[in-house]
Protein backbone atom coordinates (compact mmCIF):
# COMPACT_ATOMS: atom_id res chain seq x y z
CA UNK A 1 0.00 0.00 0.00
CA UNK A 2 1.41 3.49 -0.94
CA UNK A 3 2.36 5.60 1.90
CA UNK A 4 -0.13 8.91 0.43
CA UNK A 5 -2.95 5.82 0.45
CA UNK A 6 -2.33 5.71 4.12
CA UNK A 7 -2.32 9.21 4.68
CA UNK A 8 -5.07 9.88 2.28
CA UNK A 9 -7.63 7.29 4.29
CA UNK A 10 -6.40 8.45 7.83
CA UNK A 11 -8.31 11.84 7.40
CA UNK A 12 -11.28 9.90 6.03
CA UNK A 13 -11.62 7.91 9.37
CA UNK A 14 -10.79 11.25 11.36
CA UNK A 15 -7.69 10.34 12.49
CA UNK A 16 -6.26 12.85 10.99
CA UNK A 17 -4.00 13.87 13.14
CA UNK A 18 -2.18 10.68 13.08
CA UNK A 19 -0.62 10.97 9.61
CA UNK A 20 2.43 13.52 10.88
CA UNK A 21 3.29 10.61 13.76
CA UNK A 22 2.84 7.89 10.63
CA UNK A 23 5.13 9.71 8.61
CA UNK A 24 7.59 10.37 11.73
CA UNK A 25 7.63 6.49 12.35
CA UNK A 26 8.31 5.99 8.69
CA UNK A 27 11.52 8.34 9.16
CA UNK A 28 12.73 6.86 12.30
CA UNK A 29 12.63 3.24 10.73
CA UNK A 30 13.64 4.23 7.60
CA UNK A 31 10.68 1.70 5.83
CA UNK A 32 7.28 2.04 5.42
CA UNK A 33 5.05 1.02 8.04
CA UNK A 34 2.45 0.10 4.98
CA UNK A 35 4.64 -3.25 5.04
CA UNK A 36 4.40 -3.98 8.07
CA UNK A 37 0.42 -2.86 8.39
CA UNK A 38 -0.09 -5.29 5.49
CA UNK A 39 1.40 -8.36 6.70
CA UNK A 40 -0.27 -7.95 10.01
CA UNK A 41 -3.58 -8.00 8.02
CA UNK A 42 -2.64 -10.67 5.54
CA UNK A 43 -2.18 -12.68 8.99
CA UNK A 44 -5.63 -11.63 10.38
CA UNK A 45 -7.26 -12.49 7.01
CA UNK A 46 -5.46 -15.98 6.92
CA UNK A 47 -6.40 -16.49 10.67
CA UNK A 48 -10.02 -15.80 10.01
CA UNK A 49 -9.64 -18.38 6.83
CA UNK A 50 -8.08 -21.05 9.23
CA UNK A 51 -10.57 -20.57 11.83
CA UNK A 52 -13.48 -20.86 9.29
CA UNK A 53 -12.28 -24.05 8.13
CA UNK A 54 -11.55 -25.63 11.71
CA UNK A 55 -15.43 -24.61 12.39
CA UNK A 56 -16.54 -26.15 9.51
CA UNK A 57 -14.46 -29.32 10.19
CA UNK A 58 -14.79 -29.06 13.78
CA UNK A 59 -18.86 -28.90 12.83
CA UNK A 60 -18.60 -32.02 10.26
CA UNK A 61 -16.74 -34.55 13.00
CA UNK A 62 -19.26 -33.07 15.68
CA UNK A 63 -22.58 -34.06 13.69
CA UNK A 64 -20.91 -37.18 12.12
CA UNK A 65 -17.87 -38.44 13.90
CA UNK A 66 -19.39 -37.08 17.76
CA UNK A 67 -21.58 -38.90 20.53
CA UNK A 68 -22.60 -36.96 23.32
CA UNK A 69 -24.40 -38.54 26.39
CA UNK A 70 -26.54 -35.63 28.47
CA UNK A 71 -26.42 -36.29 32.01
CA UNK A 72 -28.35 -34.42 35.06
CA UNK A 73 -26.82 -32.81 37.99
CA UNK A 74 -29.83 -34.19 39.90
CA UNK A 75 -28.57 -38.22 39.07
CA UNK A 76 -26.10 -40.13 40.75
CA UNK A 77 -24.12 -40.41 37.61
CA UNK A 78 -23.11 -36.53 37.71
CA UNK A 79 -21.31 -37.21 41.83
CA UNK A 80 -19.60 -40.61 40.45
CA UNK A 81 -18.17 -38.44 37.26
CA UNK A 82 -17.22 -35.52 38.95
CA UNK A 83 -15.52 -37.09 42.02
CA UNK A 84 -13.56 -39.07 39.40
CA UNK A 85 -12.45 -35.83 37.60
CA UNK A 86 -11.47 -34.59 40.19
CA UNK A 87 -8.85 -37.11 40.87
CA UNK A 88 -7.58 -37.16 37.31
CA UNK A 89 -4.26 -35.25 37.66
CA UNK A 90 -4.43 -34.13 34.14
CA UNK A 91 -7.96 -32.27 34.86
CA UNK A 92 -6.58 -30.94 38.07
CA UNK A 93 -4.07 -29.12 35.96
CA UNK A 94 -6.98 -27.44 33.59
CA UNK A 95 -7.12 -23.84 33.86
CA UNK A 96 -10.47 -23.75 34.84
CA UNK A 97 -11.45 -25.04 37.61
CA UNK A 98 -13.82 -24.21 40.46
CA UNK A 99 -12.38 -25.26 44.24
CA UNK A 100 -14.91 -27.45 46.49
CA UNK A 101 -14.65 -27.43 50.30
CA UNK A 102 -14.93 -31.18 51.28
CA UNK A 103 -17.10 -31.63 54.27
CA UNK A 104 -16.11 -35.17 55.64
CA UNK A 105 -18.58 -37.37 57.06
CA UNK A 106 -18.39 -38.31 60.33
CA UNK A 107 -17.28 -41.92 59.12
CA UNK A 108 -14.71 -41.12 57.11
CA UNK A 109 -11.59 -42.21 58.21
CA UNK A 110 -9.12 -39.54 59.26
CA UNK A 111 -4.99 -39.74 59.89
CA UNK A 112 -4.52 -38.96 63.38
CA UNK A 113 -1.72 -36.64 62.50
CA UNK A 114 -4.23 -34.02 60.91
CA UNK A 115 -5.78 -33.47 63.67
CA UNK A 116 -4.25 -30.32 66.02
CA UNK A 117 -4.18 -30.46 69.50
CA UNK A 118 -4.59 -27.83 72.15
CA UNK A 119 -1.39 -26.30 73.72
CA UNK A 120 -1.22 -28.73 76.74
CA UNK A 121 -1.22 -31.12 73.92
CA UNK A 122 -4.01 -33.17 75.62
CA UNK A 123 -6.74 -32.09 74.29
CA UNK A 124 -8.38 -32.66 70.24
CA UNK A 125 -8.37 -29.04 68.67
CA UNK A 126 -10.76 -29.38 65.72
CA UNK A 127 -10.91 -25.27 64.76
CA UNK A 128 -11.35 -24.46 60.91
CA UNK A 129 -10.82 -28.26 60.36
CA UNK A 130 -13.04 -27.34 56.99
CA UNK A 131 -10.89 -24.69 56.24
CA UNK A 132 -8.01 -26.21 56.49
CA UNK A 133 -9.28 -29.54 54.63
CA UNK A 134 -7.42 -29.24 51.22
CA UNK A 135 -10.12 -28.42 48.33
CA UNK A 136 -11.48 -30.58 45.69
CA UNK A 137 -11.35 -29.04 42.32
CA UNK A 138 -13.87 -30.20 39.44
CA UNK A 139 -14.25 -28.52 36.30
CA UNK A 140 -15.57 -24.99 35.60
CA UNK A 141 -18.65 -24.48 33.72
CA UNK A 142 -17.51 -24.58 30.33
CA UNK A 143 -15.55 -26.39 28.37
CA UNK A 144 -12.64 -29.12 28.61
CA UNK A 145 -11.31 -32.02 27.43
CA UNK A 146 -9.67 -34.93 28.55
CA UNK A 147 -7.84 -38.42 27.43
CA UNK A 148 -8.66 -41.86 29.09
CA UNK A 149 -7.86 -45.11 27.68
CA UNK A 150 -6.11 -43.51 24.63
CA UNK A 151 -9.62 -42.07 23.91
CA UNK A 152 -10.44 -38.21 23.56
CA UNK A 153 -13.01 -36.65 25.83
CA UNK A 154 -14.88 -33.46 25.30
CA UNK A 155 -16.76 -32.28 28.65
CA UNK A 156 -19.26 -29.51 28.25
CA UNK A 157 -20.66 -28.39 31.76
CA UNK A 158 -23.64 -25.85 31.38
CA UNK A 159 -25.23 -23.93 33.96
CA UNK A 160 -28.68 -21.80 33.10
CA UNK A 161 -31.89 -20.53 35.33
CA UNK A 162 -35.07 -21.87 34.40
CA UNK A 163 -38.13 -20.24 35.51
CA UNK A 164 -39.98 -23.40 38.38
CA UNK A 165 -43.53 -22.80 38.00
CA UNK A 166 -43.57 -23.14 42.03
CA UNK A 167 -44.05 -27.02 43.58
CA UNK A 168 -47.55 -27.13 45.25
CA UNK A 169 -49.51 -23.87 44.34
CA UNK A 170 -46.18 -22.22 45.78
CA UNK A 171 -44.80 -18.88 43.86
CA UNK A 172 -42.81 -19.51 40.95
CA UNK A 173 -38.94 -18.83 41.32
CA UNK A 174 -36.04 -19.04 39.26
CA UNK A 175 -33.70 -21.91 39.85
CA UNK A 176 -30.12 -22.86 38.80
CA UNK A 177 -29.88 -26.15 36.50
CA UNK A 178 -26.80 -27.77 35.80
CA UNK A 179 -26.32 -30.19 33.13
CA UNK A 180 -22.88 -32.42 31.93
CA UNK A 181 -22.25 -33.13 27.98
CA UNK A 182 -19.86 -36.13 27.68
CA UNK A 183 -18.77 -35.95 24.03
CA UNK A 184 -16.22 -38.64 22.38
CA UNK A 185 -14.64 -38.99 18.88
CA UNK A 186 -16.52 -41.97 17.97
CA UNK A 187 -19.56 -42.47 15.92
CA UNK A 188 -21.46 -44.41 18.59
CA UNK A 189 -20.61 -43.40 22.15
CA UNK A 190 -20.08 -46.51 23.39
CA UNK A 191 -16.56 -44.87 25.12
CA UNK A 192 -18.77 -42.44 26.93
CA UNK A 193 -20.35 -45.55 28.94
CA UNK A 194 -17.55 -47.50 29.52
CA UNK A 195 -16.02 -44.18 30.90
CA UNK A 196 -19.06 -43.66 33.18
CA UNK A 197 -19.40 -47.48 34.23
CA UNK A 198 -15.30 -46.78 35.26
CA UNK A 199 -16.51 -43.97 37.16
CA UNK A 200 -19.55 -45.89 38.63
CA UNK A 201 -17.06 -48.23 40.29
CA UNK A 202 -14.59 -46.27 41.21
CA UNK A 203 -17.35 -44.70 43.11
CA UNK A 204 -18.62 -47.60 44.72
CA UNK A 205 -15.02 -49.52 45.00
CA UNK A 206 -14.46 -46.59 47.62
CA UNK A 207 -17.78 -46.84 49.20
CA UNK A 208 -17.61 -50.73 49.50
CA UNK A 209 -19.15 -51.89 52.98
CA UNK A 210 -21.38 -48.51 53.36
CA UNK A 211 -25.01 -48.18 53.99
CA UNK A 212 -26.55 -44.87 51.66
CA UNK A 213 -29.02 -43.44 53.79
CA UNK A 214 -31.79 -41.53 51.67
CA UNK A 215 -34.54 -38.83 52.67
CA UNK A 216 -37.15 -37.02 50.49
CA UNK A 217 -35.73 -34.03 48.40
CA UNK A 218 -36.96 -30.32 50.37
CA UNK A 219 -40.45 -29.61 48.92
CA UNK A 220 -38.98 -26.77 46.00
CA UNK A 221 -36.93 -30.11 44.39
CA UNK A 222 -39.69 -32.90 44.67
CA UNK A 223 -40.84 -31.86 41.21
CA UNK A 224 -38.00 -33.10 39.96
CA UNK A 225 -37.63 -36.56 38.41
CA UNK A 226 -35.04 -37.62 41.41
CA UNK A 227 -37.35 -37.49 44.50
CA UNK A 228 -34.57 -38.66 46.98
CA UNK A 229 -31.27 -37.52 48.35
CA UNK A 230 -28.55 -39.24 50.36
CA UNK A 231 -28.15 -37.59 53.68
CA UNK A 232 -25.24 -40.40 54.51
CA UNK A 233 -22.91 -42.43 53.87
CA UNK A 234 -22.17 -45.11 57.44
CA UNK A 235 -20.32 -48.01 57.47
CA UNK A 236 -22.46 -50.52 57.36
CA UNK A 237 -23.62 -51.91 60.26
CA UNK A 238 -22.49 -55.71 61.33
CA UNK A 239 -25.34 -57.95 61.63
CA UNK A 240 -23.57 -59.34 64.99
CA UNK A 241 -23.97 -56.11 66.61
CA UNK A 242 -27.58 -55.62 67.20
CA UNK A 243 -27.87 -58.03 69.76
CA UNK A 244 -31.41 -60.03 69.46
CA UNK A 245 -33.00 -64.10 69.81
CA UNK A 246 -31.00 -65.79 67.23
CA UNK A 247 -34.08 -67.47 65.86
CA UNK A 248 -35.68 -64.11 64.93
CA UNK A 249 -33.14 -62.76 63.59
CA UNK A 250 -32.16 -66.16 60.97
CA UNK A 251 -35.98 -65.55 60.03
CA UNK A 252 -35.56 -61.58 58.74
CA UNK A 253 -32.69 -62.66 57.06
CA UNK A 254 -33.98 -65.94 55.29
CA UNK A 255 -37.39 -64.49 54.40
CA UNK A 256 -35.36 -61.21 53.05
CA UNK A 257 -32.96 -63.44 51.02
CA UNK A 258 -36.00 -65.57 49.82
CA UNK A 259 -37.68 -62.12 48.55
CA UNK A 260 -34.61 -60.58 47.17
CA UNK A 261 -33.37 -63.44 44.97
CA UNK A 262 -33.70 -62.89 41.23
CA UNK A 263 -36.01 -65.60 40.93
CA UNK A 264 -38.12 -64.07 43.07
CA UNK A 265 -40.03 -61.70 40.69
CA UNK A 266 -41.19 -64.69 38.22
CA UNK A 267 -42.34 -66.89 41.05
CA UNK A 268 -44.81 -63.85 42.48
CA UNK A 269 -45.93 -62.80 38.61
CA UNK A 270 -46.86 -66.61 37.81
CA UNK A 271 -49.31 -66.24 40.75
CA UNK A 272 -50.11 -63.13 40.64
CA UNK A 273 -48.90 -61.56 43.95
CA UNK A 274 -47.59 -58.12 43.66
CA UNK A 275 -43.54 -58.39 44.45
CA UNK A 276 -43.90 -56.57 47.96
CA UNK A 277 -42.68 -57.60 50.91
CA UNK A 278 -43.31 -55.40 54.29
CA UNK A 279 -42.46 -55.87 57.80
CA UNK A 280 -42.97 -54.74 61.39
CA UNK A 281 -40.64 -54.34 63.83
CA UNK A 282 -42.79 -53.38 67.51
CA UNK A 283 -41.34 -53.19 70.49
CA UNK A 284 -40.59 -50.45 73.66
CA UNK A 285 -37.90 -47.41 72.42
CA UNK A 286 -34.27 -48.80 72.27
CA UNK A 287 -34.87 -52.05 71.76
CA UNK A 288 -32.99 -52.52 68.44
CA UNK A 289 -35.76 -51.44 65.71
CA UNK A 290 -33.62 -49.30 63.68
CA UNK A 291 -30.29 -50.77 64.50
CA UNK A 292 -31.48 -54.05 62.75
CA UNK A 293 -32.72 -52.63 60.15
CA UNK A 294 -29.37 -50.83 58.96
CA UNK A 295 -28.13 -54.33 59.86
CA UNK A 296 -30.21 -55.86 57.43
CA UNK A 297 -29.61 -53.44 54.38
CA UNK A 298 -25.82 -53.87 55.19
CA UNK A 299 -26.19 -57.43 54.71
CA UNK A 300 -28.06 -57.24 51.41
CA UNK A 301 -26.32 -54.02 50.68
CA UNK A 302 -29.00 -52.22 50.24
CA UNK A 303 -29.86 -48.09 50.26
CA UNK A 304 -32.49 -47.08 52.54
CA UNK A 305 -34.76 -44.57 52.50
CA UNK A 306 -36.29 -42.99 55.24
CA UNK A 307 -39.88 -41.66 55.13
CA UNK A 308 -41.25 -39.43 58.05
CA UNK A 309 -44.63 -39.32 58.21
CA UNK A 310 -43.90 -35.79 60.48
CA UNK A 311 -42.42 -34.22 57.56
CA UNK A 312 -45.04 -31.27 57.47
CA UNK A 313 -44.69 -30.27 53.54
CA UNK A 314 -45.14 -33.92 52.98
CA UNK A 315 -48.51 -34.47 50.74
CA UNK A 316 -49.92 -37.97 49.65
CA UNK A 317 -49.19 -36.81 46.15
CA UNK A 318 -45.92 -36.55 47.38
CA UNK A 319 -45.62 -39.78 49.05
CA UNK A 320 -47.03 -41.37 46.04
CA UNK A 321 -44.64 -40.27 43.91
CA UNK A 322 -41.42 -41.57 46.16
CA UNK A 323 -42.64 -44.64 46.25
CA UNK A 324 -42.67 -44.58 42.75
CA UNK A 325 -39.69 -43.25 42.00
CA UNK A 326 -37.26 -46.26 44.82
CA UNK A 327 -34.65 -48.15 42.62
CA UNK A 328 -35.36 -51.77 42.16
CA UNK A 329 -34.50 -53.01 45.52
CA UNK A 330 -34.10 -51.21 48.39
CA UNK A 331 -35.14 -50.43 52.21
CA UNK A 332 -37.73 -48.52 53.18
CA UNK A 333 -37.96 -47.57 56.18
CA UNK A 334 -41.18 -45.97 57.92
CA UNK A 335 -40.14 -45.35 61.85
CA UNK A 336 -42.75 -44.97 64.10
CA UNK A 337 -46.06 -45.42 62.46
CA UNK A 338 -48.24 -44.75 64.94
CA UNK A 339 -51.66 -43.26 64.59
CA UNK A 340 -49.31 -40.18 65.64
CA UNK A 341 -48.20 -39.43 62.22
CA UNK A 342 -51.52 -40.03 60.37
CA UNK A 343 -54.20 -38.18 59.75
CA UNK A 344 -57.12 -39.05 60.95
CA UNK A 345 -59.52 -41.25 58.66
CA UNK A 346 -61.85 -39.03 55.96
CA UNK A 347 -64.78 -40.68 57.52
CA UNK A 348 -64.35 -40.07 60.89
CA UNK A 349 -62.75 -36.64 60.14
CA UNK A 350 -66.27 -35.97 58.40
CA UNK A 351 -68.09 -37.38 61.62
CA UNK A 352 -66.34 -35.11 63.85
CA UNK A 353 -67.41 -31.83 61.19
CA UNK A 354 -70.96 -32.97 61.40
CA UNK A 355 -70.70 -33.12 65.18
CA UNK A 356 -69.04 -30.06 65.81
CA UNK A 357 -71.58 -28.17 63.00
CA UNK A 358 -74.12 -29.26 65.07
CA UNK A 359 -72.97 -28.10 68.43
CA UNK A 360 -72.61 -24.39 66.33
CA UNK A 361 -76.39 -24.44 65.54
CA UNK A 362 -77.46 -25.29 68.98
CA UNK A 363 -74.62 -22.25 70.43
CA UNK A 364 -76.43 -20.13 67.98
CA UNK A 365 -80.14 -20.79 68.82
CA UNK A 366 -79.18 -20.04 71.86
CA UNK A 367 -77.17 -16.73 71.06
CA UNK A 368 -78.17 -15.23 68.37
CA UNK A 369 -76.47 -12.42 68.97
CA UNK A 370 -72.72 -12.66 66.92
CA UNK A 371 -70.02 -11.47 68.79
CA UNK A 372 -66.45 -10.88 68.33
CA UNK A 373 -65.77 -14.02 69.75
CA UNK A 374 -67.83 -16.19 67.93
CA UNK A 375 -66.39 -15.13 64.92
CA UNK A 376 -62.98 -15.89 66.46
CA UNK A 377 -64.06 -19.49 67.63
CA UNK A 378 -65.47 -20.08 63.81
CA UNK A 379 -61.77 -19.06 62.80
CA UNK A 380 -60.33 -21.26 65.06
CA UNK A 381 -62.49 -23.76 63.64
CA UNK A 382 -61.69 -22.85 59.91
CA UNK A 383 -58.22 -22.89 60.68
CA UNK A 384 -58.24 -26.91 62.72
CA UNK A 385 -60.29 -28.33 59.86
CA UNK A 386 -58.27 -27.13 57.10
CA UNK A 387 -55.15 -28.35 59.50
CA UNK A 388 -56.80 -31.88 60.00
CA UNK A 389 -56.49 -31.86 55.56
CA UNK A 390 -52.70 -31.56 55.84
CA UNK A 391 -50.60 -34.58 56.34
CA UNK A 392 -51.07 -37.73 55.32
CA UNK A 393 -54.71 -40.15 56.07
CA UNK A 394 -54.27 -43.76 56.54
CA UNK A 395 -55.63 -44.73 52.52
CA UNK A 396 -53.26 -42.56 51.68
CA UNK A 397 -50.72 -43.89 53.17
CA UNK A 398 -52.15 -47.50 52.32
CA UNK A 399 -52.37 -46.12 48.66
CA UNK A 400 -49.00 -45.16 48.28
CA UNK A 401 -47.21 -48.36 49.77
CA UNK A 402 -49.41 -50.42 47.50
CA UNK A 403 -51.53 -48.76 45.72
CA UNK A 404 -51.85 -49.89 41.44
CA UNK A 405 -48.53 -47.24 40.76
CA UNK A 406 -46.51 -48.07 43.59
CA UNK A 407 -43.09 -49.51 43.26
CA UNK A 408 -42.88 -53.51 43.32
CA UNK A 409 -39.61 -54.78 44.68
CA UNK A 410 -38.70 -53.07 47.70
CA UNK A 411 -38.72 -54.07 51.03
CA UNK A 412 -41.16 -51.91 53.51
CA UNK A 413 -40.00 -51.75 57.53
CA UNK A 414 -42.38 -49.53 59.61
CA UNK A 415 -41.19 -49.70 63.02
CA UNK A 416 -43.63 -48.80 65.87
CA UNK A 417 -43.23 -48.45 70.09
CA UNK A 418 -47.55 -49.38 69.95
CA UNK A 419 -48.50 -51.83 67.86
CA UNK A 420 -51.88 -51.93 69.29
CA UNK A 421 -52.75 -48.83 68.11
CA UNK A 422 -52.27 -49.37 64.36
CA UNK A 423 -55.04 -49.93 62.11
CA UNK A 424 -55.95 -53.29 61.20
CA UNK A 425 -55.59 -52.53 57.73
CA UNK A 426 -52.13 -51.10 57.91
CA UNK A 427 -50.88 -54.39 59.34
CA UNK A 428 -53.20 -56.95 57.03
CA UNK A 429 -51.08 -60.01 55.44
CA UNK A 430 -49.81 -58.61 52.32
CA UNK A 431 -48.64 -55.06 53.46
CA UNK A 432 -47.34 -57.00 56.49
CA UNK A 433 -45.46 -59.93 55.70
CA UNK A 434 -43.51 -60.57 59.11
CA UNK A 435 -44.00 -58.79 62.68
CA UNK A 436 -40.60 -58.97 64.99
CA UNK A 437 -41.05 -58.36 68.41
CA UNK A 438 -38.93 -56.18 70.52
CA UNK A 439 -38.38 -56.89 74.00
CA UNK A 440 -36.40 -55.54 77.18
CA UNK A 441 -32.93 -57.57 77.77
CA UNK A 442 -32.99 -60.58 78.82
CA UNK A 443 -29.57 -61.34 81.22
CA UNK A 444 -28.18 -63.32 78.58
CA UNK A 445 -28.50 -60.19 75.89
CA UNK A 446 -27.11 -57.80 78.46
CA UNK A 447 -24.20 -60.37 78.63
CA UNK A 448 -23.76 -60.48 74.97
CA UNK A 449 -24.32 -56.51 74.88
CA UNK A 450 -20.97 -56.32 77.28
CA UNK A 451 -18.73 -58.30 75.31
CA UNK A 452 -19.71 -56.17 72.04
CA UNK A 453 -18.81 -53.00 73.85
CA UNK A 454 -15.44 -54.31 75.32
CA UNK A 455 -14.21 -56.67 72.76
CA UNK A 456 -11.27 -55.62 70.32
CA UNK A 457 -12.17 -53.59 66.82
CA UNK A 458 -12.63 -55.08 63.35
CA UNK A 459 -10.49 -54.41 61.72
CA UNK A 460 -8.51 -51.87 64.14
CA UNK A 461 -5.98 -53.99 66.37
CA UNK A 462 -6.00 -52.95 69.73
CA UNK A 463 -2.48 -50.61 70.09
CA UNK A 464 -0.74 -51.86 72.73
CA UNK A 465 2.71 -50.18 73.01
CA UNK A 466 4.91 -49.43 75.71
CA UNK A 467 6.31 -45.70 74.87
CA UNK A 468 3.86 -42.85 76.87
CA UNK A 469 0.87 -41.62 74.95
CA UNK A 470 0.24 -37.91 75.21
CA UNK A 471 0.98 -37.23 78.70
CA UNK A 472 0.92 -40.97 80.58
CA UNK A 473 3.20 -43.18 81.92
CA UNK A 474 3.73 -46.75 79.96
CA UNK A 475 1.11 -48.97 79.68
CA UNK A 476 2.34 -52.62 80.14
CA UNK A 477 0.51 -55.49 79.15
CA UNK A 478 -2.90 -53.79 78.22
CA UNK A 479 -3.62 -52.80 81.51
CA UNK A 480 -3.40 -49.50 82.87
CA UNK A 481 -0.08 -48.11 84.97
CA UNK A 482 -1.09 -45.92 88.07
CA UNK A 483 0.61 -42.69 87.45
CA UNK A 484 -0.27 -39.13 88.94
CA UNK A 485 -2.95 -37.65 87.94
CA UNK A 486 -1.78 -35.15 84.73
CA UNK A 487 -2.75 -32.11 85.13
CA UNK A 488 -3.86 -29.31 82.45
CA UNK A 489 -4.53 -25.54 82.50
CA UNK A 490 -4.04 -25.94 86.04
CA UNK A 491 -6.60 -28.35 86.80
CA UNK A 492 -5.95 -31.91 87.97
CA UNK A 493 -7.68 -34.30 86.31
CA UNK A 494 -9.51 -37.19 87.94
CA UNK A 495 -7.66 -40.42 87.97
CA UNK A 496 -10.64 -42.06 85.42
CA UNK A 497 -10.90 -38.92 83.34
CA UNK A 498 -6.94 -38.86 82.77
CA UNK A 499 -6.43 -43.02 82.57
CA UNK A 500 -9.23 -42.85 79.71
CA UNK A 501 -7.11 -39.79 77.76
CA UNK A 502 -4.22 -41.29 78.23
CA UNK A 503 -4.87 -44.43 76.88
CA UNK A 504 -7.30 -46.89 74.87
CA UNK A 505 -6.83 -50.19 76.67
CA UNK A 506 -9.49 -51.60 79.46
CA UNK A 507 -9.35 -51.83 82.82
CA UNK A 508 -8.61 -55.85 82.34
CA UNK A 509 -7.11 -58.36 80.09
CA UNK A 510 -9.09 -59.66 77.14
CA UNK A 511 -8.96 -63.22 78.39
CA UNK A 512 -10.90 -61.97 81.63
CA UNK A 513 -13.87 -60.64 79.50
CA UNK A 514 -16.18 -63.50 79.04
CA UNK A 515 -16.40 -64.15 83.25
CA UNK A 516 -16.89 -60.78 83.79
CA UNK A 517 -19.38 -59.97 81.29
CA UNK A 518 -21.65 -63.40 83.39
CA UNK A 519 -20.81 -61.44 86.46
CA UNK A 520 -22.52 -58.31 84.39
CA UNK A 521 -25.39 -59.98 83.54
CA UNK A 522 -26.13 -61.75 86.33
CA UNK A 523 -26.53 -58.11 88.10
CA UNK A 524 -29.27 -57.09 84.74
CA UNK A 525 -32.90 -58.31 85.68
CA UNK A 526 -34.54 -60.43 82.87
CA UNK A 527 -36.97 -57.34 80.83
CA UNK A 528 -36.38 -54.48 82.73
CA UNK A 529 -33.95 -52.79 80.81
CA UNK A 530 -33.95 -51.86 76.92
CA UNK A 531 -30.89 -52.29 74.99
CA UNK A 532 -30.00 -48.99 74.28
CA UNK A 533 -30.43 -48.22 78.42
CA UNK A 534 -27.55 -50.69 79.01
CA UNK A 535 -25.55 -49.42 76.22
CA UNK A 536 -25.76 -46.23 77.39
CA UNK A 537 -24.09 -47.23 80.94
CA UNK A 538 -21.65 -49.21 79.42
CA UNK A 539 -20.54 -46.41 76.97
CA UNK A 540 -20.11 -44.12 80.67
CA UNK A 541 -17.91 -46.88 81.29
CA UNK A 542 -16.31 -47.62 77.73
CA UNK A 543 -12.84 -48.14 79.07
CA UNK A 544 -13.76 -49.46 82.56
CA UNK A 545 -15.37 -52.98 82.35
CA UNK A 546 -14.27 -53.61 85.87
CA UNK A 547 -15.89 -50.89 87.21
CA UNK A 548 -18.96 -51.68 84.78
CA UNK A 549 -19.74 -54.83 86.84
CA UNK A 550 -19.10 -53.03 90.23
CA UNK A 551 -21.57 -50.07 89.72
CA UNK A 552 -23.76 -52.38 88.01
CA UNK A 553 -25.76 -52.64 91.47
CA UNK A 554 -26.45 -49.44 92.57
CA UNK A 555 -26.89 -48.37 88.57
CA UNK A 556 -29.65 -51.00 88.53
CA UNK A 557 -31.42 -50.04 91.61
CA UNK A 558 -30.92 -46.20 90.85
CA UNK A 559 -32.97 -47.09 87.39
CA UNK A 560 -35.82 -49.01 88.97
CA UNK A 561 -36.58 -46.89 91.59
CA UNK A 562 -36.47 -43.76 89.14
CA UNK A 563 -38.92 -45.96 86.93
CA UNK A 564 -41.10 -46.58 89.57
CA UNK A 565 -41.15 -42.66 90.55
CA UNK A 566 -41.51 -42.01 86.94
CA UNK A 567 -38.90 -39.11 87.15
CA UNK A 568 -36.92 -38.26 84.25
CA UNK A 569 -33.82 -37.13 86.28
CA UNK A 570 -30.83 -40.11 87.04
CA UNK A 571 -29.17 -40.48 89.92
CA UNK A 572 -26.36 -42.90 89.03
CA UNK A 573 -25.50 -42.08 84.82
N1 LIG B 1 -30.95 -55.16 70.37
C1 LIG B 1 -29.94 -54.28 70.34
N2 LIG B 1 -28.69 -54.69 70.06
C2 LIG B 1 -27.67 -53.82 70.05
N3 LIG B 1 -27.81 -52.50 70.27
C3 LIG B 1 -29.03 -52.04 70.53
C4 LIG B 1 -30.15 -52.90 70.57
N4 LIG B 1 -31.23 -52.17 70.86
C5 LIG B 1 -30.82 -50.91 70.98
N5 LIG B 1 -29.51 -50.82 70.79
C6 LIG B 1 -28.71 -49.59 70.83
O1 LIG B 1 -29.53 -48.57 71.35
C7 LIG B 1 -29.58 -47.43 70.53
C8 LIG B 1 -31.01 -47.18 70.05
O2 LIG B 1 -31.42 -48.28 69.27
P1 LIG B 1 -32.49 -48.21 68.10
O3 LIG B 1 -32.56 -46.83 67.55
O4 LIG B 1 -32.23 -49.32 67.18
O5 LIG B 1 -33.80 -48.51 68.93
P2 LIG B 1 -35.31 -48.42 68.44
O6 LIG B 1 -35.98 -49.63 68.96
O7 LIG B 1 -35.37 -48.16 67.00
O8 LIG B 1 -35.77 -47.15 69.26
P3 LIG B 1 -37.03 -46.16 68.95
O9 LIG B 1 -38.27 -46.97 69.07
O10 LIG B 1 -36.91 -45.15 70.05
O11 LIG B 1 -36.80 -45.60 67.59
C9 LIG B 1 -28.62 -47.69 69.39
O12 LIG B 1 -27.44 -46.99 69.65
C10 LIG B 1 -28.36 -49.17 69.42
O13 LIG B 1 -27.02 -49.44 69.13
Amino acid sequence: MPANVIETILPLIGMKGFAPMYRFVGNWLGWDPTYLLTVLGFIWAINKVIRQIYYFFYGLATEYCMSTIHISSTDDIYIHLMLWLSRQPRMVNSRALMAETVSKTAWEDEDESTVARDHSGLYLNFSNQEARARPQYIPAVGLHSFWWKGQYFRLHRKKESIFDEGAHGGFGTFKDKEDLMVSCLWRSPDPIKQLLAHCKEQYYSDHQARTIVKRPCPAYMRRARNNWQQVANRPVRDMRTVVLDQQQKLQVLADMNEYLHPETPHWYANRGIPLRRGYLFHGPPGTGKTSLSFALAGVFGLDIHVISLLEPTLTEEDLSSLFSTLPRRCVVLLEDIDTAGLRRPAEEARAAKRAAKKEKEKEEKEDSHTTTNDIKELAKVLKKESEEQKGISLSGLLNAIDGVASHEGRVLIMTTNVPEELDDALIRPGRVDLQVEFTYATKEQARELFIRMYEGDQGRPRHVDSKPVANGSPVPDGKLAKSSPPSTNGHVLSPETSSALRSGELDISIDELPDIARQFAEKIPDGEFSPAEIQGYLLKRKKHPRRAVEEADKWVAAVIEQKINRTKISQVQ
